[in-house]
C-alpha cells in the first residue's frame, strides 16, 4: 500500500531545514528574550517567529483545516494540549532555547506528526551542527542520508546516559534530579552527558552515541519527533517507571535496549510533574 503520509514526511524535512536556516540567522543579531513558567524558561522572539513560519507552511502546503497543530509557543498561552485522532502536528520550533540564548551550539528544530495519537514520523534538525535526523514508522531512522542504529552495548558499566536538570528549580524537585544523577554515577556509568535540547539527546540515542537518556518535565513537543527516530533505529521509548511511553505524560526514558533502560530506572527518584493535557 502507498505510503498516505510521503508527502508530509518530505515537507517536514525541507521546513525544518528552513526554519533552522532562519535560527542560524537569527543567532547572529541581538535576542529578544523574555521567560515562561520559570525565571530560566526562556523563550525568543525567534522561537514564537519560527513556530508561525513551521505552521503557516505547513496550512499553506496541506489546507488551513486539514490537520491539527501542537506547537510549544502558541500552546503554552492556551494552557493544555489536547492529542485527538485527528492528524497532528507537534512542532518544537527552538528546543534548545537556553542554547540559542547562551551561543551554546546544540538547538534544534523538531517536527514529529501523529495520527490517531500514533506517531507517524518525526524529524529533528541539528541546526548549528546542520544533521538532520529523521524517522518514518516501519522505514527506519537517518542522519542525513545515512541510517542509524542505536549502540549494540549492554553492559551498563560501559554506558554513557543523558539526563537533564530541566527548567523547574522547586527546590525538592532538583534535590531528587541530583540525587538520581549520583546514583547513576555510582553504578558506575562511563558518563553523565546533556546536550540541553532533548530532541537532539534522542538523536544520541539513536545514532549510539549514548545507551539512553532520560527526562521528567519535559514536553511532548521536546520528545515527540526523537521518539520515532529512536524507536526506528532499534531502541526502546518507555516512562521513567519502565511503563508504556505516554506523550502527554512529561516523562520520557529512551534507551538502546531495554535492559539498560530497567537498569537505569532503578535510580530514577520518580517525582510529579504535572500534564500537558490537563488530566490528573
Ligand atoms: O528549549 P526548550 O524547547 O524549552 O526545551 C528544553 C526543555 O525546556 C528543558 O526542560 C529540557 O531540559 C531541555 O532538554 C529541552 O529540550
Ligand atoms: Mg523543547
Amino acid at each position: 500500500m502507498a505510503d498516505p503520509w510521503i508527502e508530509a514526511y518530505t515537507f517536514a524535512v525541507e521546513i525544518a531545514k528552513k526554519a533552522g536556516a532562519e535560527i542560524r540567522k537569527a543567532s547572529e543579531s541581538e535576542i529578544k528574550i523574555s521567560t515562561k513558567s520559570s525565571t530560566v524558561d526562556l523563550v525568543t522572539a525567534t522561537d514564537v517567529r519560527v513556530e508561525k513560519i513551521i505552521i503557516g507552511a505547513l496550512k499553506e502546503k496541506f489546507g488551513e483545516d486539514v490537520h491539527c497543530f501542537i506547537g510549544e509557543e502558541s500552546i503554552s498561552k492556551k494552557g493544555a494540549c489536547i492529542l485527538t485522532d485527528e492528524p497532528t502536528w507537534i512542532i518544537d520550533p527552538v528546543d534548545g532555547t537556553t542554547n540559542f540564548v547562551h551561543g551554546f551550539p546544540f538547538v534544534a528544530v523538531s517536527i514529529a506528526f501523529v495520527v490517531k495519537k500514533e506517531l507517524e514520523f518525526g524529524v529533528v534538525y541539528s541546526c548549528f551542527e546542520d544533521k538532520l535526523y529523521k524517522g518514518r514508522k516501519g522505514q527506519g531512522a537517518y542522519c542525513d542520508e545515512e541510517s542509524i542504529q542505536v549502540s549494540d552495548n549492554i553492559d551498563i558499566n560501559k554506558s554513557v546516559i543523558i539526563s537533564e536538570f530541566g527548567t523547574d528549580r522547586t527546590p525538592s524537585k532538583v534535590k531528587k534530579i541530583c540525587s538520581t544523577m549520583e546514583r547513576i554515577l555510582k553504578i558506575p556509568v562511563h558518563g553523565i552527558r546533556g546536550t540541553g535540547t532533548a530532541a537532539t539527546n534522542m538523536c544520541m540515542v539513536a545514532c549510539g552515541a549514548v545507551e539512553a537518556f532520560f527526562e521528567i518535565g519535559i514536553h511532548c513537543w521536546d520528545v515527540a519527533a526523537g521518539a520515532v527516530i529512536v524507536q526506528e533505529a532499534g531502541g526502546v521509548v518507555c516512562d521513567v517507571d519502565g511503563g508504556p511511553f505516554d506523550l502527554m505524560s512529561r516523562r520520557m526514558m529512551c534507551a538502546n535496549h531495554i535492559d539498560i533502560a530497567n537498569r537505569v530506572i532503578k535510580e530514577i527518584e520518580i517525582f510529579p510533574s504535572e500534564r500537558d493535557d490537563g488530566q490528573d
